[in-house]
């Protein structure tokens, strides 16, 4: 069974430490929820966990080995929704999903996924309108259909459920759901929006650093 660790990661940013010694460990089939007041670094972990931001100690691994071994291999496992949507305003929906799809799977999804996944966030009416004409949480909603047309195995979503109504909530709620049910694993940043029974929670905010730990040592 595929399991998702860390162990000891440090992270500096602007200059200030902003976790230390946070590990955690995440079989296949389970979610991990960030949790933490704002500023407590649940963003940059989920960044670390990315490579787009670089750990200044510690390690993750995909199956026990260093995911930094073989970088290419990591991001191709990752679908990423960050606080921005990667929704480009001059293309249309269908472009968007169509583009990502390209980019990140090498070709067109099956039907049965692609009808699916529209039907799911509710964007058939909104197939031909252009990215810049969307409101907040239409955005969201291709976002989270980018992510659930990938073939990721791993999500890693930040504030996944800002912008959604309750009926766009439980579409991502379900999403979720179905991902962990294939065997898929979920890391997520919330502020409380996501509650999904059997999920493993961790506090970055208790990483931080209490005054002892000198920035020195992190240099
Ligand atoms: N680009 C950046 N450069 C320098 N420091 C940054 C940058 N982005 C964030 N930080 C700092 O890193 C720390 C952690 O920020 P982060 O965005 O990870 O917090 P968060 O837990 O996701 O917060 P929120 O709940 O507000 O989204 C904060 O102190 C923040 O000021």
């Amino acid at each position: 069974m595929s399991l998702l660790s860390a162990q000891s990661l440090a992270c500096r940013r602007g200059g200030r430490l902003v976790f230390h010694d946070l590990g955690f460990e995440v079989a296949a089939g389970r979610a991990l929820l960030l949790t933490g007041r704002n500023g407590a670094g649940k963003s940059t972990l989920l960044r670390v966990l990315a490579l787009l931001t670089p750990a200044q100690r510690g390690e993750i691994a995909w199956d026990g080995k260093p995911v930094r071994e073989d970088a290419e291999a990591w991001r191709a496992r990752l679908a990423w929704l960050g606080h921005a949507d990667a929704v480009k305003g001059d293309l249309t929906v269908r472009e968007t999903l169509e583009a990502a799809q390209w980019l990140c799977a090498g070709g067109p999804p099956s039907r049965a996924l692609w009808d699916g996944v529209l039907a799911r966030f509710d964007l058939v009416p909104l197939l031909d309108r252009p990215g810049r004409y969307l409101s907040a949480g239409q955005h969201r909603r291709v976002a989270l259909a980018r992510v659930a047309l990938s073939a990721a195995t791993v999500w890693l979503l930040d504030e996944p459920a800002a912008a959604l109504d309750e009926a766009s909530r439980q579409s991502l709620h379900a999403a979720i759901t179905d991902h962990l049910a294939a065997g898929g694993i979920a890391v997520i940043a919330t502020h409380g929006d996501i509650v999904l029974p059997g999920a493993l929670a961790l506090d970055v905010g208790a990483f931080t650093p209490d005054g002892t730990v000198s920035l020195e040592a992190w240099a």
